[in-house]
C-alpha cells in the first residue's frame, strides 16, 4: 500500500451557491452541514465534510486533498516531493483549521493546480443523513475519483506514480494520448488524466458513487426533468464497469454520479489497456427528444 490512501475532499469556488445547494442536496443526496452567503459545506459520510464550495467570482475547482496514512507518511512524502522537484509547504494553522485535518502539505501539480495531502480529517459522531436516501460508497475507497485534463500526461505519471505511489489500473486509448487510470486503494481509479487539446486544463469531473442503482435512476429522472444540464447519458464504462451519468454542476465542470464500480484486489491486479471508454451509453450532448 502506498502512502496515499484515498481521495479525501474537494474545494471549489462558485458564483451561484443556492444553485449548488439544490444540485448537491435535493438532486444528489448530499447533506448540507453549512450554508451561508460565503460557503456551502457538504457531507457524504462520517467525515465532517467532503466538498466545500465557497462563494467567489470564479467557477473553479480550487484544490482537492489526498489522504495520507499517517504523520510519518506525510513527512516521507514531503521529502520525496521536495528532492524530486515538487516543492511543498505545510498548511498554515488557518488552512489546517478550515480543512479540519491534523496536518497537511500543499504543492502544485505539473499544470500549476494546487493539490493538498493531509492526514487525520475530522469525523462526526452524528449520523450522515441524506435528503434523498443516498448512501455514498466511501470509507477506505475515499470520496470518489477526479479526472483531469492535462497539458502532458508524462509529468503527471511521474508525480502520481513515481513520487506519490499510485498504481496503474489501465490505459484507455481515447485519442492521440491514452487516458491513464490510477488507484491507491480498491477503488478501480481515484485519479484519471488525459491530454486533449480541445478540453480546458484541470478537473473535468468528480465522480461520486452510491450504493443503490435506484439512487442513480431517481437523480437521473430529476436531471431529465430539467434539474441540471446533462453531460453524458447513462452508460457503463469498460475499465471500472461503473454505471453512471455525467451532469454539469452549477459551476460548469461535471460530476459523474455512479453505481457498481469495480473494486480491485490491489495485490494481484494486472494493468490492462482498453480500446473504448464505454460498453454502452455515455452519449455526449445527445439527449434525444422523442416528442413524447
Ligand atoms: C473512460 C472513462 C472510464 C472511467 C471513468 O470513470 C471515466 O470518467 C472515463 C472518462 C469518460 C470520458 C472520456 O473518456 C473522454 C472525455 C470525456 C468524454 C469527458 O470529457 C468527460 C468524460 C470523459
Ligand atoms: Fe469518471
Amino acid at each position: 500500500m502506498g502512502k496515499i490512501r484515498a481521495l479525501g475532499y474537494l474545494v471549489a469556488t462558485a458564483t451561484d451557491l443556492p444553485a449548488w445547494k439544490t444540485f448537491a442536496s435535493d438532486v444528489h443526496g448530499m447533506q448540507v452541514v453549512e450554508h451561508t452567503e460565503e460557503r456551502l459545506l457538504l457531507r457524504l459520510d462520517d467525515r465532517s465534510w467532503r466538498i466545500d464550495v465557497r462563494a467567489g467570482d470564479e467557477d473553479r475547482v480550487q484544490t482537492y486533498g489526498w489522504e495520507a496514512g499517517s504523520a510519518e507518511d506525510l513527512d516521507e512524502l514531503e521529502k520525496i516531493l521536495t528532492v524530486n522537484g515538487f516543492p511543498t509547504r505545510r498548511g498554515t494553522a488557518a488552512e489546517i483549521g478550515e480543512r479540519r485535518v491534523t496536518d497537511m502539505l500543499v504543492l502544485n501539480d505539473p499544470d500549476g493546480t494546487p493539490v493538498e495531502i493531509f492526514y487525520g480529517q475530522s469525523r462526526e459522531h452524528s449520523p450522515f443523513v441524506s435528503p434523498t436516501g443516498a448512501k455514498f460508497v466511501t470509507g477506505d475507497l475515499g470520496l470518489g475519483h477526479v479526472m483531469l485534463s492535462v497539458s502532458d500526461s508524462n509529468p503527471f505519471r511521474r508525480l502520481y506514480m513515481d513520487l506519490l505511489g499510485l498504481s496503474l489500473s489501465d490505459y484507455i486509448d481515447l485519442g492521440p494520448d491514452p487516458g491513464t487510470f490510477l488507484h491507491c486503494n480498491r477503488r478501480h481509479h481515484s485519479l484519471a488524466f488525459t491530454y486533449r487539446p480541445e478540453v480546458p486544463l484541470g478537473v473535468g469531473h468528480l465522480m461520486v458513487q452510491v450504493e443503490n442503482v435506484d439512487t442513480v435512476g431517481r437523480a437521473y429522472d430529476k436531471i431529465l426533468d430539467g434539474a441540471a444540464p446533462l453531460g453524458s447519458t447513462l452508460g457503463k464504462h469498460t475499465n471500472d464497469e461503473m454505471i453512471s451519468y455525467y451532469v454539469k454542476t452549477p459551476s460548469g465542470w461535471e460530476m459523474e454520479y455512479g453505481y457498481g464500480g469495480l473494486e480491485i484486489d490491489v495485490d494481484t491486479w494486472v494493468p490492462g489497456r482498453w480500446d473504448a471508454a464505454h460498453f454502452w451509453g455515455h452519449k455526449r450532448g445527445k439527449l434525444i427528444d422523442t416528442g413524447a
